[in-house]
């Protein structure tokens, strides 16, 4: 049997970021002098002083003349002074050198051209619209001190400074080694993929963040869950006189191939493994040669995080900078968040302004999901002593965005559709993002009801009479006025595999013995329009083998078919072209946006209600497939209408 590791001891966060820069976060002793034109983003490793004064000379502030200002000290409206042009008047352009014993300037629109010479009528000050020498840098002054990080704006101060280079810290050099036999190159086609292959993004990932804070990278190929390999890999790159820091990423958990603590341990020794977060538990930190090497773990999500908590603080620290933190601002949770015991965790969230406050919705909480973080406006740090927040709780969130893309954000909550795809593509250009959470028809006006969200996505079915929405509205949403803004019709049928094998054309054909049907949850549109198909073809549900067997989106049906799990799941058409199935059409339901009446003049909901009207965007919707678009844009309601603010 293969053995597994543990983890050594778990530590806090706080603690493995003490460790990591107690031993290797002294400022560099590595340094180059590079042109300063080129050291944007660079730290410098000494305090600048500038070469030369700027300006070098005392210049023209304007164009005009120069002139001795005592000459017309006396000149006023009725005894003008007249000078003489290259005289006691010198034309300069601004910018040029004052000529002789110039001390002023007097622009051009101040003067009149007359017989008797260049008319003045009001006196000119000593050193008026002059620039003096050194106005600007007085040469030996200092520039920048030790540490400072260069900007572009900084560029022009060394310049014009006559500083033509810096010494700058060698940027922390960090090498990658993605390890799992399951990886390949990011450059493979996608459509090649054998099964259980895995493409290899995270050295990118963690390249660029490496980048982003001052670091240089270079990645190796993946290796091969080989502890051997990873060892001699190690030592390898341990002896480089280019790398600094060592990034493994994958193989740092509790698995039968997760080698990085074993090849620690052969090649240096282990500092810690395990830290009380999450995601990012399995850190690793070990020391190679005197090196640090960091086992990151190989889910992104934890990659991500692992770095933003331990690496970007070491580069930093290196580089004799200190840690930055994310802004912060105070949320309210549209629902609750349990968290675990003694795991600090890391909870990714979205942000969204709803009638005056900044609403956070969690996303999943998967480590595997890249998405969850790329869709993420925020992160709340839920303490490991807490076992979660509740459902309106307020808190503080650290910003992964700026609060004005916050501001401009769209929450659509509900039912998925990919023409909100389609919309969320054309609102961007508008400055506006549509951020879209899918949790069912039902709870998109539970989340209306709980003011998280601006638009909930729903087809409701009343099987009683055959309307959408409507009842469930007033049923759900009894005190607050809405508006439905009608998006599509569309086509709701079977997801059945290619080629239909089944052969299944009909609702009643689902009886067929041994067929195995997958199910949608309780609430959600299509689940009551699976219910009403049933109820109208007289079928008890018992009847059907699966019916009890439920998945939450449209994609999951359509992965449990095309995994073989199920024969048939009712669903959108795109769910089965998404995957390369077959799609029986069923029947067509209507897909409104709801929104509450008080939110009409929010400028999101605006821009939403111009957009489904464009001819542009209802052909575009019409060239998805599976759309009637007759009433795209149809406002409806409100049946009662909002109560007077007071
Ligand atoms: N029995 C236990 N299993 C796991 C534990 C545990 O405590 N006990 N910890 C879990 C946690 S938490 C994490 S996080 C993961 C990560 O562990 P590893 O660092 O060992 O990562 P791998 O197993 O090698 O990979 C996980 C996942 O990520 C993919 N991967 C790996 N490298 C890359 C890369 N460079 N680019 C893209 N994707 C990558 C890999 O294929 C796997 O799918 O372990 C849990 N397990
Ligand atoms: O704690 Mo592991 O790093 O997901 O998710």
């Amino acid at each position: 049997m293969s053995q597994r590791n543990v983890y050594l001891s778990m530590i806090p966060l706080e603690q493995a970021r003490e460790i990591t820069l107690r031993e290797f976060g002294s400022v560099t002793s590595k340094k180059e002098e590079i042109p300063s034109s080129q050291a944007v983003g660079r730290v410098l490793a000494e305090a600048v002083m500038a070469a030369a004064s700027s300006p070098p000379h005392h210049v023209a502030a304007m164009d005009g003349y120069a002139i001795r200002a005592k000459e017309t000290f006396h000149a006023s409206e009725s005894h003008p002074v007249f000078l003489k042009e290259m005289e006691n008047a010198f034309p300069v352009n601004t910018g040029q050198v004052l000529p002789g014993d110039s001390d002023a300037v007097v622009m051009i629109e101040k003067v009149t051209q007359e017989e008797k010479g260049l008319r003045l009528e009001a006196p000119v000050f000593p050193w008026q619209h002059v620039r003096k020498i050194g106005e600007d840098i007085v040469a030996t002054e200092m520039l920048f001190p030790a540490t400072h990080e260069i900007t572009p704006y900084c560029i022009g101060a060394l310049l014009s400074g006559g500083v033509r280079s810096v010494p700058v810290f060698m940027q922390p050099g960090v090498l990658i080694l993605p390890t799992g036999s399951e990886l390949v190159s990011a450059e493979r086609d996608p459509a090649l993929l054998r099964p259980g292959e895995v493409i290899e993004s995270n050295s990118h990932v963690l390249g660029r963040l490496a980048e982003s804070c001052g670091g240089r990278w270079t990645a190796a190929p993946p290796i091969r869950d080989e502890v051997d390999l990873l060892a001699s890999q190690l030592e390898e790159a341990a002896l480089r006189e280019d790398v600094d820091i060592i990034l493994t990423v994958g193989g740092s958990s509790a698995g039968s191939h997760d080698f990085t603590r074993t090849a620690l341990e052969k090649t240096g020794n282990v500092l810690f493994h395990g830290i009380t977060m999450m995601p990012g538990k399995p850190v690793v930190l070990g020391k190679v040669c005197s090196k640090p090497v960091f086992g990151i773990p190989g889910y992104p999500v934890s990659a991500i995080l692992a770095f933003e908590e331990l690496v970007r603080p070491l580069i930093r620290s290196m580089l004799g900078r200190p840690v930055i933190h994310r802004k912060k601002c105070t949320v309210f949770l549209s629902r609750a968040i349990p968290s675990r015991l003694g795991l600090e965790e890391f909870v990714r969230i979205r942000l969204a302004e709803i009638a005056g406050r900044t609403i956070a919705a969690p996303l999943p909480r998967g480590a595997g999901c890249i998405t969850s973080i790329t869709e993420a406006d925020a992160i709340l740090r839920i303490p490991a002593n807490s076992e979660g927040l509740a459902t309106g709780a307020e808190t503080t969130a650290e910003l992964l965005r700026p609060i004005e893309e916050i501001h401009n954000t769209l929450l659509v909550v509900g039912s998925h559709d990919n023409a909100l795809d389609l919309l969320a593509n054309h609102l961007k250009p508008m400055g506006i993002r549509l951020s879209s959470a899918h949790v069912g028809s039902m709870g998109g006006l539970l989340a209306i009801r709980s003011q998280s969200c601006h638009m909930a996505g729903s087809h409701l079915l009343d099987p009683s009479d055959g309307s959408y929405n409507k009842n469930a509205i007033a049923r759900i949403l009894p005190e607050t006025p809405v508006y439905r803004l009608h998006l599509a019709v569309r086509i709701q049928g079977f997801i059945v595999r290619k080629g239909n094998p089944m052969n299944i054309r009909r609702t009643a054909d689902l009886l067929r013995p041994g067929l195995r049907f997958i199910n949608r949850q309780p609430g959600s549109g299509t689940r009551i329009l699976m219910d009403y198909e049933l109820q109208k073809n007289t079928i008890f549900p018992g009847d059907i083998e699966g019916y009890d067997n439920e998945e939450t989106t449209h994609m999951a049906v359509a992965a449990a078919v095309l995994s073989g799990s199920a024969d048939a799941g009712l669903g959108i058409a795109a769910a089965a072209r998404a995957l390369d199935l077959d799609f029986v059409p069923l029947t067509p339901e209507t897909y409104e946006l709801i929104f509450p009446a008080e939110l009409m003049q929010t400028p999101q909901i605006q821009a939403v209600i111009r957009i489904l009207s464009t001819k542009t965007f209802r052909e575009s919707l019409k060239a998805l497939g599976g759309y009637t678009i007759e009433n795209t844009g149809k406002l409806t309601g409100p049946e009662r209408t909002p109560p007077e603010k007071t």
